[in-house]
């Protein structure tokens, strides 16, 4: 990235934090025709620049900027509002006083924000095409994936089409499906932290902003809005959607292995108990693992849990569930399946494992495990678990390294 700024002081404390924080090659053009030889030589993802520079007129900077398709963060002194309206009028990512505490945090953060931005998916569902490509703009300006949808039927299509969708911007006043029952009818196939949802109306009904968060919208703007609000809702949208998405990450997922934690499993397979379609559960322990940490230490134990777990996700998690249970013990959960065809599939894993040692820093070692599969039959889950751990214990028993079913 380009920093243009003639303080010495500014760009230095800046380019530091960039480098520190997120990595990046910085460059430092401390005038206007540095920058242009700067601009010639390289492709920048993005260029911060002083407003004010000593060989140019105020906003100069910014449209050279954009003759090279760079997005442009903008740092200006306190400004009145005047100038402010003046600023916003260019296309600029955004504008941030320089004489704030805070300020380049602020920047850090928003050359992250749209980095990440690259990959997120934003859908816009308005039927009206001038509103809909303005929005669009203003996505764009941050470098989201922008989809469009003409109306909330439209939408709900594009996103069973395209689930990865980050955020949908809907309009109120829409055909067939409106704005509101758009956010009713996501929120019964989405979570919180699948999507985010900001609600957009130039209706004048006061009760609107409250419906749609009462149906399941993150946030509200009504029409029209500044383009400056317009982009601190979408970032501060996103960043609780990034908070939901790390605090359910950490309670599903495990911190070592990344396997769906007990709790994620239990969520999952517990409350079906009535309605359960067949459904066989395996339980699986690595044999003699306190061995290895022993012999070859804690952090070598870990290369084995993380490869083993890779192995189970390679072999089962396109069709079903494996979960860490605790330690060196697994589960999986084999919907549809009965133990018996449960475990033929857990044995050929088994005969896998046994002929494929695993590669750690300490050298190659051969892990073997075993493991209990049991049918959950019209009874609870912790039932069919408790069968599964006694058929474990039978197959440790019976000198490891096998599978016993019932
Ligand atoms: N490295 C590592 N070790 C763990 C972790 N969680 C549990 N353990 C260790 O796993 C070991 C489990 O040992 P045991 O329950 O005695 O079982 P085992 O040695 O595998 O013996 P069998 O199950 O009887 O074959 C203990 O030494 C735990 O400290 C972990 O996250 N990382």
């Amino acid at each position: 990235m380009l920093i243009v700024e003639d303080s010495i002081t500014v760009s230095k404390i800046l380019k530091h934090m960039i480098v520190q924080d997120l990595g990046y090659h910085v460059d430092i053009a401390p005038d206007m025709s540095s920058a242009l030889t700067f601009l010639e030589e390289n492709q920048y993802f993005v260029v911060v620049a002083d407003l004010n520079l000593p060989d140019a007129s105020d906003g100069d900077i910014v449209k050279l900027v954009a003759s090279y398709s760079t997005p442009c963060i903008v740092l200006t002194s306190n400004l009145d509002a005047a100038q402010r309206r003046e600023i916003l009028k260019l296309s600029i990512v955004d504008y941030i006083p320089k004489d704030k505490r805070h300020s380049y945090q602020y920047v850090v953060k928003l050359i992250d924000r749209l980095y990440r931005n690259q990959d997120v998916k934003v859908l816009v569902a308005d039927d009206s095409l001038v509103s809909r490509k303005f929005v669009k703009m203003l996505l764009e300006q941050h470098l989201f994936k922008v989809i469009e949808a003409n109306d909330g039927e439209e939408a709900l299509a594009v996103l069973q089409a395209q689930p990865d969708i980050q955020l949908l911007i809907t309009d109120y006043n829409m055909p067939k499906v409106d704005g509101v029952e758009l956010v009713l009818r996501v929120r019964e196939q989405f979570n919180r932290e699948d999507i985010a949802i900001i609600g957009l109306s130039n209706d004048n009904d006061e009760s609107l902003s409250a419906k749609f968060i009462k149906n399941g919208a993150n946030d509200f703007l009504q029409k029209p809005f500044v383009h400056e609000e317009f982009h601190c809702r979408v970032l501060n949208t996103l960043d609780s959607l990034d908070m939901m998405r790390n605090l359910w990450r950490k309670a599903n997922r495990d911190y070592l292995t990344k396997a769906y934690t007990r709790r994620y499993f239990f969520g999952q397979y517990q409350q079906n108990d009535s309605e359960q379609k067949l459904l066989s559960v395996a339980l699986l322990d690595i044999d003699f693992f306190k061995k290895i940490n022993d012999t070859y230490g804690h952090d070598v134990g870990d290369e084995v849990l993380i490869e083993f777990v890779q192995r189970l996700e390679n072999a089962f998690a396109a069709n079903f569930t494996v979960a860490r249970f605790g330690g060196e013990e697994f589960v999986v959960a084999f919907k549809g399946l009965d133990a018996i065809k449960a475990s033929l599939l857990v044995n050929k894993f088994r005969e896998q494992c046994e002929s494929n040692p695993i590669m750690t820093s300490a050298g190659d070692l051969s892990v073997s495990f075993s493991c209990g599969v049991s049918t959950v039959n019209n009874e609870t889950l912790d039932h069919a678990l408790q069968r599964a751990d006694e058929l474990l214990y039978k197959a440790k028993n019976a000198g490891r390294n096998r599978v016993v079913s019932q």
